[in-house]
C-alpha cells in the first residue's frame, strides 16, 4: 500500500478525512483530529508513538527537555502520578477528603451568603485552590501572609498573555519559603504531599527543589482554571434551565429524607454514588464546557493513519471537544440536556466523552473534580437559594471566558 506523507498531498487527505486535517500553529505543522478512532488510539500511545507536548509557552515554565522533563512517561511520571492519586484518588476521597470538602464548602457558601453578591468564578477558584494547596503543602488560607489565589491568578493571566519566568514571582518566593521551613524543621510533619516528596528526595534523584516547585505549580494549575470555569458555567446553565435545578433539589432532598433521624449528618460516599441526576448535570456541563479545547502531543515516530503518515516531530492536536459536540453522538449537541445521559450507551460515552483526557495521562483529578462538584451542589441546594444578579456572555478564546463574570447572590434557605 502506498503510504503518503501529510506533506505530499494534504488537500486530498483533508478532503477524504474531514475529521483529521493538517494546519500550522505559530509556523509549526500540526495535525488536528476530531476522529474518535484516531484520538483513542493516540491516547494509548503515550511514551510509545507520542508524548505530551504543550509547545513554547509551557516550555518556559515547565522543564520539557532532559532527564527529569515532566512530559516523558517512565519512572518520574509513574512516581508523580501514583503519589497524586494517593492524595486525590478514590480511596483518599472516600476515606478522608469527602467530609473535609463538605466542611470547606459549607464555610465558603456561608461567607458568600453574607455578601450582596459574589463573582462565582473568582470565589470558586480561591475555594478550590486553597483546598488543593492544603492537601499539597498544608497551605492555611486563613492565616497565611500571602494570598495564594491572588498570586496565582496573576501568573495565569500573564502566562496566557506572554511567556513568563516563574522565578521572581510572589508564588515562587512563597513556595521557596515553604520548602525552606520544611527542610529546616523536619519535625513539623504534616502528612501532606510535600512531606512525602521531601522524604523521597534521597531515593528519587529527580526530586530537586526546582522540580518540586514546578510540580506543585503544575498540579495547582490543573485545579485552578478548570474547576472554577465548570462552576461558573453551571450557574449560567442552571439559571437558564430551572427544571434542571428542580431535579437536583429533589434528588438532594431525597438524600436528606433517607437519613431518617439524622438529616444533618455528613455526606457519605454511598450518598455521593447515589446522585445519578447530579452526576448527569456535571457530565453535561463538562461536555459543553470543554475545559481542554485541544490536547497536544508530539509524534515520536512516524505514525500511520488511514493510509497516510504523520511524520515524527509533528504536533498532534486531539480535539476531543469537537467529539463532545458531535451530532452523531449527542442529539442537538448545543442544547443543555442532562437527561440525554440516561439514553447513552456506556461504550459510546467512553469513546466520545473525554473531558479528562485518556490513557495513562488521564486527569488524576477526575474523581476529585466530580466529588467536589457533587458535594458543592449538595450543600448548595439543601441549604441555600441563589439568584443570578448579573450573567455573563460565555465565550471561548480558546479558553472558556465569562466576560465581566457570573455574579450571584446567595442566601440561606
Ligand atoms: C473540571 C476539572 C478538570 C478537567 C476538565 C481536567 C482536564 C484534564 C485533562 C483533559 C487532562 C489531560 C491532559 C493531557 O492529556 O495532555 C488532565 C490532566 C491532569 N490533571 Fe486535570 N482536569 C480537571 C481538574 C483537575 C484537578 C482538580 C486536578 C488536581 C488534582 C487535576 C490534575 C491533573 C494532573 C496532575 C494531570 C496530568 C496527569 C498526567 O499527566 O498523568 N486536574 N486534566
Amino acid at each position: 500500500m502506498k503510504v503518503n506523507n501529510f506533506t505530499d498531498d494534504i488537500s486530498s487527505f483533508s478532503y477524504r478525512y474531514g475529521l483529521i486535517f493538517r494546519t500550522s500553529i505559530a509556523g509549526k505543522p500540526v495535525v488536528v483530529s476530531a476522529d474518535p478512532e484516531f484520538n483513542n488510539f493516540i491516547f494509548q500511545q503515550e511514551g510509545k508513538l507520542v508524548e505530551l507536548w504543550y509547545m513554547d509557552t509551557f516550555s518556559n515554565v515547565f522543564v520539557l527537555e532532559g532527564e527529569s522533563r515532566m512530559n516523558a512517561v517512565g519512572a518520574v511520571h509513574k512516581y508523580i502520578r501514583s503519589t497524586l492519586l494517593g492524595l486525590f484518588g478514590t480511596e483518599s476521597l472516600k476515606e478522608k477528603l469527602l467530609p473535609q470538602l463538605e466542611q470547606v464548602i459549607n464555610k465558603s457558601l456561608s461567607a458568600w451568603s453574607t455578601q450582596a453578591s459574589v463573582e462565582v468564578k473568582h470565589v470558586a477558584s480561591a475555594m478550590v485552590l486553597n483546598f488543593s494547596a492544603k492537601q499539597i503543602f498544608s497551605y492555611d488560607a486563613e492565616n497565611s501572609p500571602e494570598n495564594l489565589s491572588e498570586a496565582y491568578s496573576k501568573i495565569i493571566d500573564s502566562l496566557i498573555a506572554f511567556p513568563l519566568n516563574i522565578p521572581g514571582t510572589v508564588y515562587h518566593q512563597c513556595m521557596k519559603d515553604v520548602l525552606k521551613e520544611r527542610r529546616t524543621s523536619p519535625e513539623s510533619h504534616r502528612g501532606d504531599f510535600l512531606d512525602q516528596i521531601l522524604k523521597d528526595t534521597e531515593k528519587e534523584k529527580f526530586l530537586t527543589e526546582d522540580f518540586i516547585l514546578q510540580l506543585i505549580f503544575g498540579v495547582l494549575f490543573g485545579t485552578f482554571e478548570s474547576m472554577s470555569a465548570i462552576m461558573a458555567l453551571s450557574f449560567t446553565k442552571l439559571s437558564e434551565h430551572p427544571s434542571v435545578l428542580e431535579g437536583m433539589i429533589a434528588e438532594h432532598e431525597a438524600i436528606l429524607k433517607n437519613r431518617e433521624n439524622h438529616p444533618n449528618s455528613p455526606l457519605t460516599w454511598d450518598e455521593y454514588k447515589s446522585m445519578t441526576f447530579t452526576l448527569q448535570v456535571i457530565n453535561e456541563t463538562l461536555r459543553l464546557g470543554n475545559v481542554a479545547p485541544g490536547i497536544l502531543r508530539r509524534a515520536l515516530k512516524d505514525i500511520p493513519v488511514k493510509g497516510f503518515t504523520v511524520p515524527a516531530g509533528w504536533t498532534i492536536m486531539l480535539v476531543t471537544s469537537a467529539q463532545q459536540l458531535s451530532p452523531n453522538t449527542f442529539h442537538n449537541p448545543l442544547e443543555f440536556n442532562p437527561w440525554r445521559w440516561k439514553e447513552l450507551d456506556s461504550r459510546v460515552i467512553s469513546k466520545n466523552f473525554m473531558p479528562f483526557g485518556g490513557g495513562n495521562r488521564q486527569c488524576v483529578g477526575a474523581e476529585y473534580s466530580k466529588v467536589f462538584l457533587a458535594t458543592f451542589f449538595h450543600v448548595l441546594v439543601t441549604k441555600y437559594r441563589w439568584t443570578l444578579v448579573k450573567g455573563a456572555k460565555v465565550s471561548r478564546n480558546p479558553i472558556l471566558g465569562f466576560g465581566k463574570g457570573v455574579h450571584v447572590k446567595f442566601s440561606e434557605k
